[in-house]
């Protein structure tokens, strides 16, 4: 018998409700291992954290963060650090788990963790933010550490925040520690590709779907929800390979260009202005996003957006998210009935932490690579990763997500039993 988390309700298309969905999917395939599969569906440990700073204008000003350590049974937990306005203790619950699922997927040494704070960083000053990030560190540093759980960034933090973060926990503990955030400049211990990983992989792994479904990438027409990090640099990769970005939105607004958008001159003034400001495509309201005729779709923003609606109207083809939790159970069986292959995020967008497990491991070593061993080496982990999800779903007639989930969960559920229970 097993009590219910006391501390969440999850609603269906919420989040944790759809991490929760996407678990009970994958029992019919973990054969005896079924009997563990609870542990996925609670947090081992979840810390709610005040994080108080003094604003520039001498008020005293309250956020809430969170640290939440899913699982890990496998390795440390690993996983980013979201600084946004609607962050809560359930979402972080299932970025957390999402992570749990997908360093299992890749078959890195690691468990599920994920932190974040609620607060719109677009309203802080430099010297603001810096001090509500060693503020939150300082609360988190009870439980992260090189060998306990290494955090890295997200949507709204970078290299930056992850350096002010690796100073903070240093002088805490009295030594520079770099081994206890990923996602850090090259110069403090950062590695090479980290930045473009993410893309990267949503590329890597959008490529080998596309040339099974028999989908020439030249001329493919791609829309693109969310155009940071990770919309940005798979947006780039595949226009490389010959297709066009017809479609790109981000927080300011959504723009069309059914010819192509001209990336190399969009993406610095997205960077600085937001997607609203680039002059070669037309500003359309933001749900027409949905109805652009496109090949392929990828969310690149939060969870939530392919709601049952969108998935009925979208022309795509071929879904890849980059984002965590994109899809909403709902939405993925329609995707699904309609012969619409997604390509889930916890495979999809797994190059970010891939690379992230390079840098840790280069920290610890203190022996750097150079990139194109980088870029080589996650090209590998990711393909062998994807093929052996593909043979899964193939021999079960299953989604591409539940397939990761079985492959994932089995490695997950097996070390849970391996490790076994007290006493
Ligand atoms: N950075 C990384 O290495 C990884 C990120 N991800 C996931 O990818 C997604 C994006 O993350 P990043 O690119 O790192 O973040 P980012 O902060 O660099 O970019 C986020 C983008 O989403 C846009 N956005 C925010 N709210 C929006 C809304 N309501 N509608 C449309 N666009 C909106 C922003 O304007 C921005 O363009 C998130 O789901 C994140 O968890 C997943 C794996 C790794
Ligand atoms: O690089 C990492 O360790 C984690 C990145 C992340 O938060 C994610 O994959 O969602």
């Amino acid at each position: 018998m097993s009590e219910k988390l006391s501390f969440v309700s999850p609603t269906a298309n919420s989040p944790w409700g759809t991490y929760l969905s996407q678990v009970d999917r994958v029992v019919p395939y973990l054969g005896p291992l079924a009997r563990w599969v609870e542990t996925l569906k609670r947090p081992k440990r979840a810390l709610i954290v005040d994080v108080p700073i003094e604003m520039d204008d001498g008020t005293i000003a309250h956020f809430e963060g969170y640290r939440v350590q899913h699982n890990m049974s496998r390795g440390p937990g690993k996983g980013g650090v979201r600084f946004h306005p609607d962050v809560t203790l359930e979402e972080v619950m299932a970025l957390s788990a999402w992570m749990t699922i997908k360093t299992a997927a890749v078959n890195l040494p690691y468990g599920g963790a994920k932190g974040g704070i609620r607060v719109d960083p677009k309203k802080l000053s430099l010297q603001e933010l810096e001090k509500i990030t060693r503020r939150y560190t300082s609360e988190i540093g009870i439980i992260i550490g090189p060998h306990t759980d290494i955090p890295a960034p997200d949507v709204n933090t970078n290299g930056q925040i992850m350096a002010w973060m690796m100073d903070t926990y240093s002088m805490n503990v009295g030594g520079t520690a770099t081994g206890v955030v990923t996602g850090k400049p090259l110069h403090l211990g950062g590695s090479l590709g980290r930045v473009k990983a993410t893309g990267r992989g949503v590329f890597v792994t959008g490529r080998e779907a596309a040339r099974r479904l028999g989908m020439d990438l030249r001329g493919a027409r791609i829309a693109v929800q969310g155009f940071g990090n990770v919309g940005s640099v798979a947006a780039e990769l595949f226009a490389e390979a010959g297709a066009k970005i017809v479609a790109v939105q981000d927080h300011t607004g959504t723009i069309v260009n059914t010819n192509g958008l001209d990336l190399a001159t969009l993406i610095p003034i997205a960077n600085k202005e937001g997607v609203i400001a680039f002059k070669g495509g037309d500003v359309v309201p933001n749900e027409a996003f949905w109805d652009t005729a496109c090949d392929i779709l990828i969310p690149a923003a939060l969870e939530g957006q392919i709601t049952a609606e969108r998935a009925q109207k979208t022309t795509a083809k071929l879904v890849l998210e980059g984002a965590n939790g994109p899809t909403v159970p709902t939405a993925d069986d329609i995707l699904a009935e309609r012969g619409v292959l997604v390509v889930p995020d916890v495979i999809c967008n797994a190059g970010g932490v891939t690379v992230s497990y390079f840098e840790w491991v280069q920290d610890f070593s203190s022996f750097f690579w150079d990139e194109d061993e980088i870029n080589v080496r996650l090209d590998r982990i990711m393909m062998n990763a994807l093929n052996q999800i593909w043979d899964t779903a193939d021999k079960h007639k299953i989604t591409l997500r539940t397939a990761t989930y079985a492959v994932a969960c089995e490695r997950i559920l097996m070390a849970r039993q391996e490790r076994g229970l007290y006493p």
